[in-house]
């Protein structure tokens, strides 16, 4: 738990102290920040002289011995740190800069100057936020100094000496150390202790609040209280999308000049953000997160449908986490923690006696039931998650990934990816025979189909559709076109009933041989698979093999014109990205489609849930 917040904004980064100050790591490990030392090689030789006071010269020799980590470790691994921070401290007496003595007669010197009299101490600060181009390093520094004034009690000689001899002035600005035997040195101290010792952590704090939490411009409109760093409560409520992202507000000081400019306007939005209201704030966003947060949800579903949670509470129920653990052969610990999880999303019921499934569970999660999803969930876990992780590669690429998770070049879709083993072809025909029965009924009943007497269901798969087709239209003959490997599996999906004598299966490739001849022709969830060349090729064989007033069913998830829906036709869409060489189409686009295969008189249905159905008639060419 770190007490400033604000300091979590850089948990995520790579964070590099560009220090082999001690005392720096001390104070700002202290603070809850996680970082990486590396310290400057910077030679600290700056000409004094030319700047106009110490503290430009500290914040200078801050920057340069910040920079000087950056690009070393840009060139040497050109693993870039996200942030580079750095730090000088000066005491100044009378005009002059003391820095480290180089030995015992010069610390003498340091500790004689500063003996009964009142003294400063700077520290310059230097935060610089790394990226890198093209393989060029690119910086944006952000500099601040903190000043302290200390007043030494008069020191005898005797005193002096001893100090100088215990050894710790030597590696100190000024030649003392306020934070341990140099303490007794010290009369008074103004200003901020660790400052002091090395680093103004209270300052740093206030610069990050800056940097990470720009403010609006209400908050600059109302009157400001002076030095403050926001309360635990403010920072929590900020958003970190919304004014409060990871990144820095692009309005740090490139240069000195700049800085005293902006420095004033700086200070009070520091301020005014110490002095945001719970009123003021902008919205929780719930939603956000909850997006966010879907993709855990989503592995935690097909986890407990993977390992068969709900089947064993469709058997038994209630049933403890430990008893459910065994049988699932998983960590009690664990499986009561997935449990949990299911629970809150509404799969299972948690009493005090345990776990039972809800109906949704029984109904569509355990792998017996008429309805089951459970193959679709299989697919998504084993082949679709896999085919997301490399969502970034098929956007940019604009093609599907099945190579980067095969580790193979992919020729044919089905016969090299979803159909390559009979394993990986019987969990995809469970996946598709699961979903086409969830929505068999409604394509089945969409339009009237009474007037066809033949229908050919192309890729039809386990022939879950035919079934419904032949169950509505009982003078209705449907013929399963699919691929060889397919008719074969098929026979396991069909449970003998009195449709069966109405269906029969046909092996062929629908691009390469010539189709059955039917009055219907269906295509359901067919030609989001495919090119635009490839549909046109399928489109021209079936208006090929119809006679006018053939009929034509599509099904599909139809995009709106603007492709502006959130849900289902757009994801949809990404998921035929990374899934096939297809995509998804509006209704006017299928429309053309139809028409410039002569298929005209469109009529369309949404269904319930995410698909649409069209049918179109063939006219005489
Ligand atoms: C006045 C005072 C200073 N210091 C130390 O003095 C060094 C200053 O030198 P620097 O050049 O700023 O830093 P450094 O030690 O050389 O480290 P680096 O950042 O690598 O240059 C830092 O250590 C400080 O803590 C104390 O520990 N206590 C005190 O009361």
């Amino acid at each position: 738990m770190v007490l400033c917040p604000v300091i979590g904004k850089l948990l995520h980064k790579r964070v590099v102290l560009a220090s082999a100050s001690p005392r720096r790591q001390e104070i700002l490990s202290n603070a809850g920040l996680r970082f990486e030392v590396v310290p400057s090689r910077f030679k600290e030789k700056l000409d004094k002289a030319s700047f106009a006071t110490p503290y430009e010269y500290a914040m200078e020799t801050a920057k340069q011995k910040a920079l000087e980590v950056a690009t070393r470790m840009h060139q040497k691994d050109l693993r870039t740190p996200d942030v580079v921070i750095g730090a000088d401290t000066i005491v100044t007496v009378g005009g002059l800069i003391l820095e480290k003595p180089v030995d015992k007669q010069d610390a003498y010197r340091m500790l004689s100057r500063l003996s009964g009299k009142e003294h400063s101490v700077f520290t310059g600060v230097a935060i610089v936020h790394c990226s890198s181009n093209d393989r060029q390093l690119h910086t944006r520094v952000s500099e601040f100094y903190e000043e302290t004034t200390v007043k030494f009690s008069e020191l005898s000689e005797e005193l002096l000496w001893e100090y100088i001899h215990s050894g710790e002035p030597m590696d100190k600005a000024g030649g003392y150390g306020i934070q341990a035997l140099g303490g007794m040195l010290v009369e008074s101290v103004h200003g901020d202790f660790l400052n002091v010792v090395g680093f103004p952590l209270n300052h740093f704090c206030k610069q990050l609040v800056e940097l990470y939490y720009p403010p609006r411009p209400e908050d600059l409109r109302q009157p400001v209280q002076h030095d403050c760093i926001p309360a635990v409560d403010t920072f929590e409520d900020l958003s970190d999308v919304e004014g409060g992202g990871s990144e820095p507000a692009q309005r740090e000081t490139g240069s000195r000049d700049e800085k005293a400019e902006v420095g004033a306007a700086g200070q009070a939005t520091a301020e005014a953000e110490c002095h945001r209201t719970r009123a003021t704030l902008p919205p929780f966003p719930t939603r956000l997160l909850e997006l966010l947060d879907g993709f855990k949800l989503s592995k935690a579903l097909l986890t407990a449908c993977k390992l068969k949670v709900f089947d064993w509470l469709k058997r038994e129920a209630p049933q403890k986490a430990p008893d459910i653990a065994s049988k699932v052969d998983a960590s009690a610990c664990g499986t009561e923690k997935l449990l949990d999880v299911c629970a809150a999303m509404g799969l299972l019921e948690k009493t005090e006696q345990g776990y039972s499934n809800t109906e949704t569970a029984n109904l569509y999660l355990a792998s017996d039931s008429e309805y089951s999803l459970h193959g679709f969930m299989l697919q998504n876990d084993d082949v679709i998650w896999n085919l997301f992780t490399y969502l970034e590669f098929a956007i940019r690429e604009g093609r599907n990934q099945h190579h980067r998770v095969l580790g193979k070049k992919v020729e044919d879709l089905f016969q090299d990816a979803y159909y390559r083993s009979p394993e990986t072809q019987l969990r995809f025909m469970q996946a598709m025979h699961g979903v086409a029965k969830l929505t068999a009924r409604q394509v089945a009943t969409a339009f009237d189909l009474s007037r066809f007497s033949s229908a050919c269901d192309m890729g039809g798969c386990t022939g879950a559709l035919a079934r419904e087709l032949a169950r509505e239209y009982p003078r209705l003959q449907v013929t399963v076109f699919d691929l060889p490997d397919v008719v074969e599996l098929a026979v396991h999906f069909q449970p003998a009933g009195p449709q069966a004598a109405q269906i029969h299966f046909a092996a062929g490739d629908f691009f390469r041989d010539p189709l059955p001849s039917a009055e219907l022709y269906v295509l359901c969830r067919i030609l989001h698979n495919w090119s635009d060349d490839k549909v046109h090729k399928l489109l021209s064989k079936v208006a090929e093999s119809c006679k006018p007033g053939a009929g034509l069913l599509l099904v599909e998830t139809l995009l709106d014109e603007e492709k502006r829906e959130a849900q289902g036709g757009l994801i949809q869409s990404l998921n035929m990205l990374v899934q096939t060489e297809g995509r998804q189409r509006s209704r006017g686009e299928y429309q053309c489609l139809l028409e410039l295969h002569g298929f005209h008189q469109v009529q369309v249905v949404h269904l319930e849930g995410v698909l649409d159905a069209m049918l179109a008639t063939r006219v005489a060419p």
